[in-house]
């Protein structure tokens, strides 16, 4: 990691979540090189915090020990009131929510009228009800801090990032699509190669939980929620399209892969357990797409001009590029604008995984900087 030039700035950040992404950032942030303007001041899981204005005295081999050790439970009013009062000209201080949770995205324009800034891959708050993501941006204009949700979609790929500049200065987007879940993605790129036959959709479902690429719970990716989010969100950017779901991405036509029978079961090491009852129905799926010589893929689309946005399982050609060029976790995500014109700016890569959304919330944590 290179060093940044010396800021007089200092920058306190706190981490609420610390499963699989968050305690990659974790990693990742304690590795910044010297001198660093970050000083963590808080962590916590579901179970226990630590908070430390000045700075915790962890390392990267000691804190999971001195947060399961810390005797204080987790409180989000309190952590709200904690951060708030660190907030002085000078010191920045920063949310990073590496959680799923709706009660701390709940919170996001409190901490953001307070001056604390909240960066996050947890898509919920921007993708649910309107009126919870009016409130982030009035909280976020109201105090100037800023959110930042880079990893929300593609992971570390720029793909907020590069909606952002696209709009800012003034290009007109017509239609973004593209294969937006790393999960579907590994699903399909694995499990439908346009030939007969191949591994069984449920251990494919399961090698992608064990990489990391699902949704703490995987139904959320095979239901199709997880990209009707980020539909939700990308399109939340576009000026014409920023009110046009007023509940979030469950106003997003979506298909759902989840067997009826499966539905409703809370716990995700069930659903994987009895997923292989299902899998001659998806084996047919596949067949029947190899007899016409094409693969299966989970795409979405938000049509600016049509007014359409939605998320489906289709069949494709073994020659498109969701089949030739994508491979593991790849999100392919394809900008067609007026000044691209008939050729798309194109964002591919690796889009679920630890090390790469970790990445994508450190480097939104930099661009405070
Ligand atoms: N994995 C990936 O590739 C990507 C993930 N994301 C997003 O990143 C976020 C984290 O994902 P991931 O790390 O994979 O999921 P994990 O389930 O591994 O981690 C989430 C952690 O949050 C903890 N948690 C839940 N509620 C609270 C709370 N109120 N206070 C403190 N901790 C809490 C959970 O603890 P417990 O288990 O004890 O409930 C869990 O350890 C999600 O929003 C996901 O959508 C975004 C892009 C890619
Ligand atoms: N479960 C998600 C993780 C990233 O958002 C995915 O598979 O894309
Ligand atoms: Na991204």
């Amino acid at each position: 990691m290179a060093a940044i030039a010396s800021t007089a700035k200092t920058f306190r950040v706190a981490v609420v979540g610390v499963g699989l992404v968050g305690g990659e950032f974790i990693k990742q942030l304690l590795a910044f090189p010297a001198p660093s303007p970050f000083r963590l001041v808080s962590l916590s899981s579901s179970k226990s915090t630590l908070f430390q204005p000045d700075g915790l005295s962890v390392s990267a081999t000691s804190w999971k020990d001195e947060l399961a050790g810390s005797g204080r439970k987790p409180d989000l009013q309190a952590l709200l009131r904690e951060l708030s009062a660190l907030v002085k000209p000078g010191q920045e201080v920063v949310l990073v929510d590496n959680t799923s949770s709706n009660d701390v995205a709940a919170l996001y324009p409190q901490f953001l009228k307070f001056g604390v800034n909240v960066i996050t891959p947890n898509k919920k708050a921007f993708s649910s009800e309107l009126a919870l993501y009016e409130q982030i941006l009035a909280a976020s204009l109201e105090s100037g801090a800023r959110f930042l949700n880079e990893a929300t979609v593609g992971a570390g790929l720029p793909i907020i990032s590069t909606l952002k500049d696209l709009v800012a200065t003034g290009d007109k987007i017509t239609k973004i699509e593209g294969v937006f879940s790393g999960t579907m993605s590994y699903i399909f790129n694995e499990f439908s190669t346009g030939k007969e036959g191949g591994p069984s959709f449920s251990s494919v479902v399961s090698v992608a939980r064990e990489k990391g690429y699902t949704e703490p719970h995987p139904a959320d990716d095979l239901n199709g929620a997880d990209v009707a989010r980020k539909l939700t969100i990308v399109s939340r950017f576009i000026p014409s399209l920023r009110s046009a779901l007023p509940n979030g991405y469950q106003s997003v036509s979506t298909k759902s892969l989840v067997p009826a029978e499966l539905e409703g079961i809370n716990s995700g090491d069930e659903f994987i357990k009895r997923l292989p009852e299902f899998d001659a129905h998806f084996d047919r799926m596949r067949a029947d797409a190899a007899a016409e010589g094409k693969v299966l893929r989970f795409a979405g689309v938000v049509d600016v001009q049509a007014g359409i946005i939605k998320a489906d399982l289709e069949k494709y050609s073994v020659t498109h590029p969701f089949s030739t060029a994508l491979g593991g976790s790849d999100n392919i995500i394809m900008f067609h604008t007026e000044r691209y014109g008939a050729r798309p700016l194109v964002v591919q890569g690796a889009g679920a995984g630890a090390a790469v959304t970790a990445m994508g919330v450190l480097s939104d944590l930099l661009k405070l900087v």
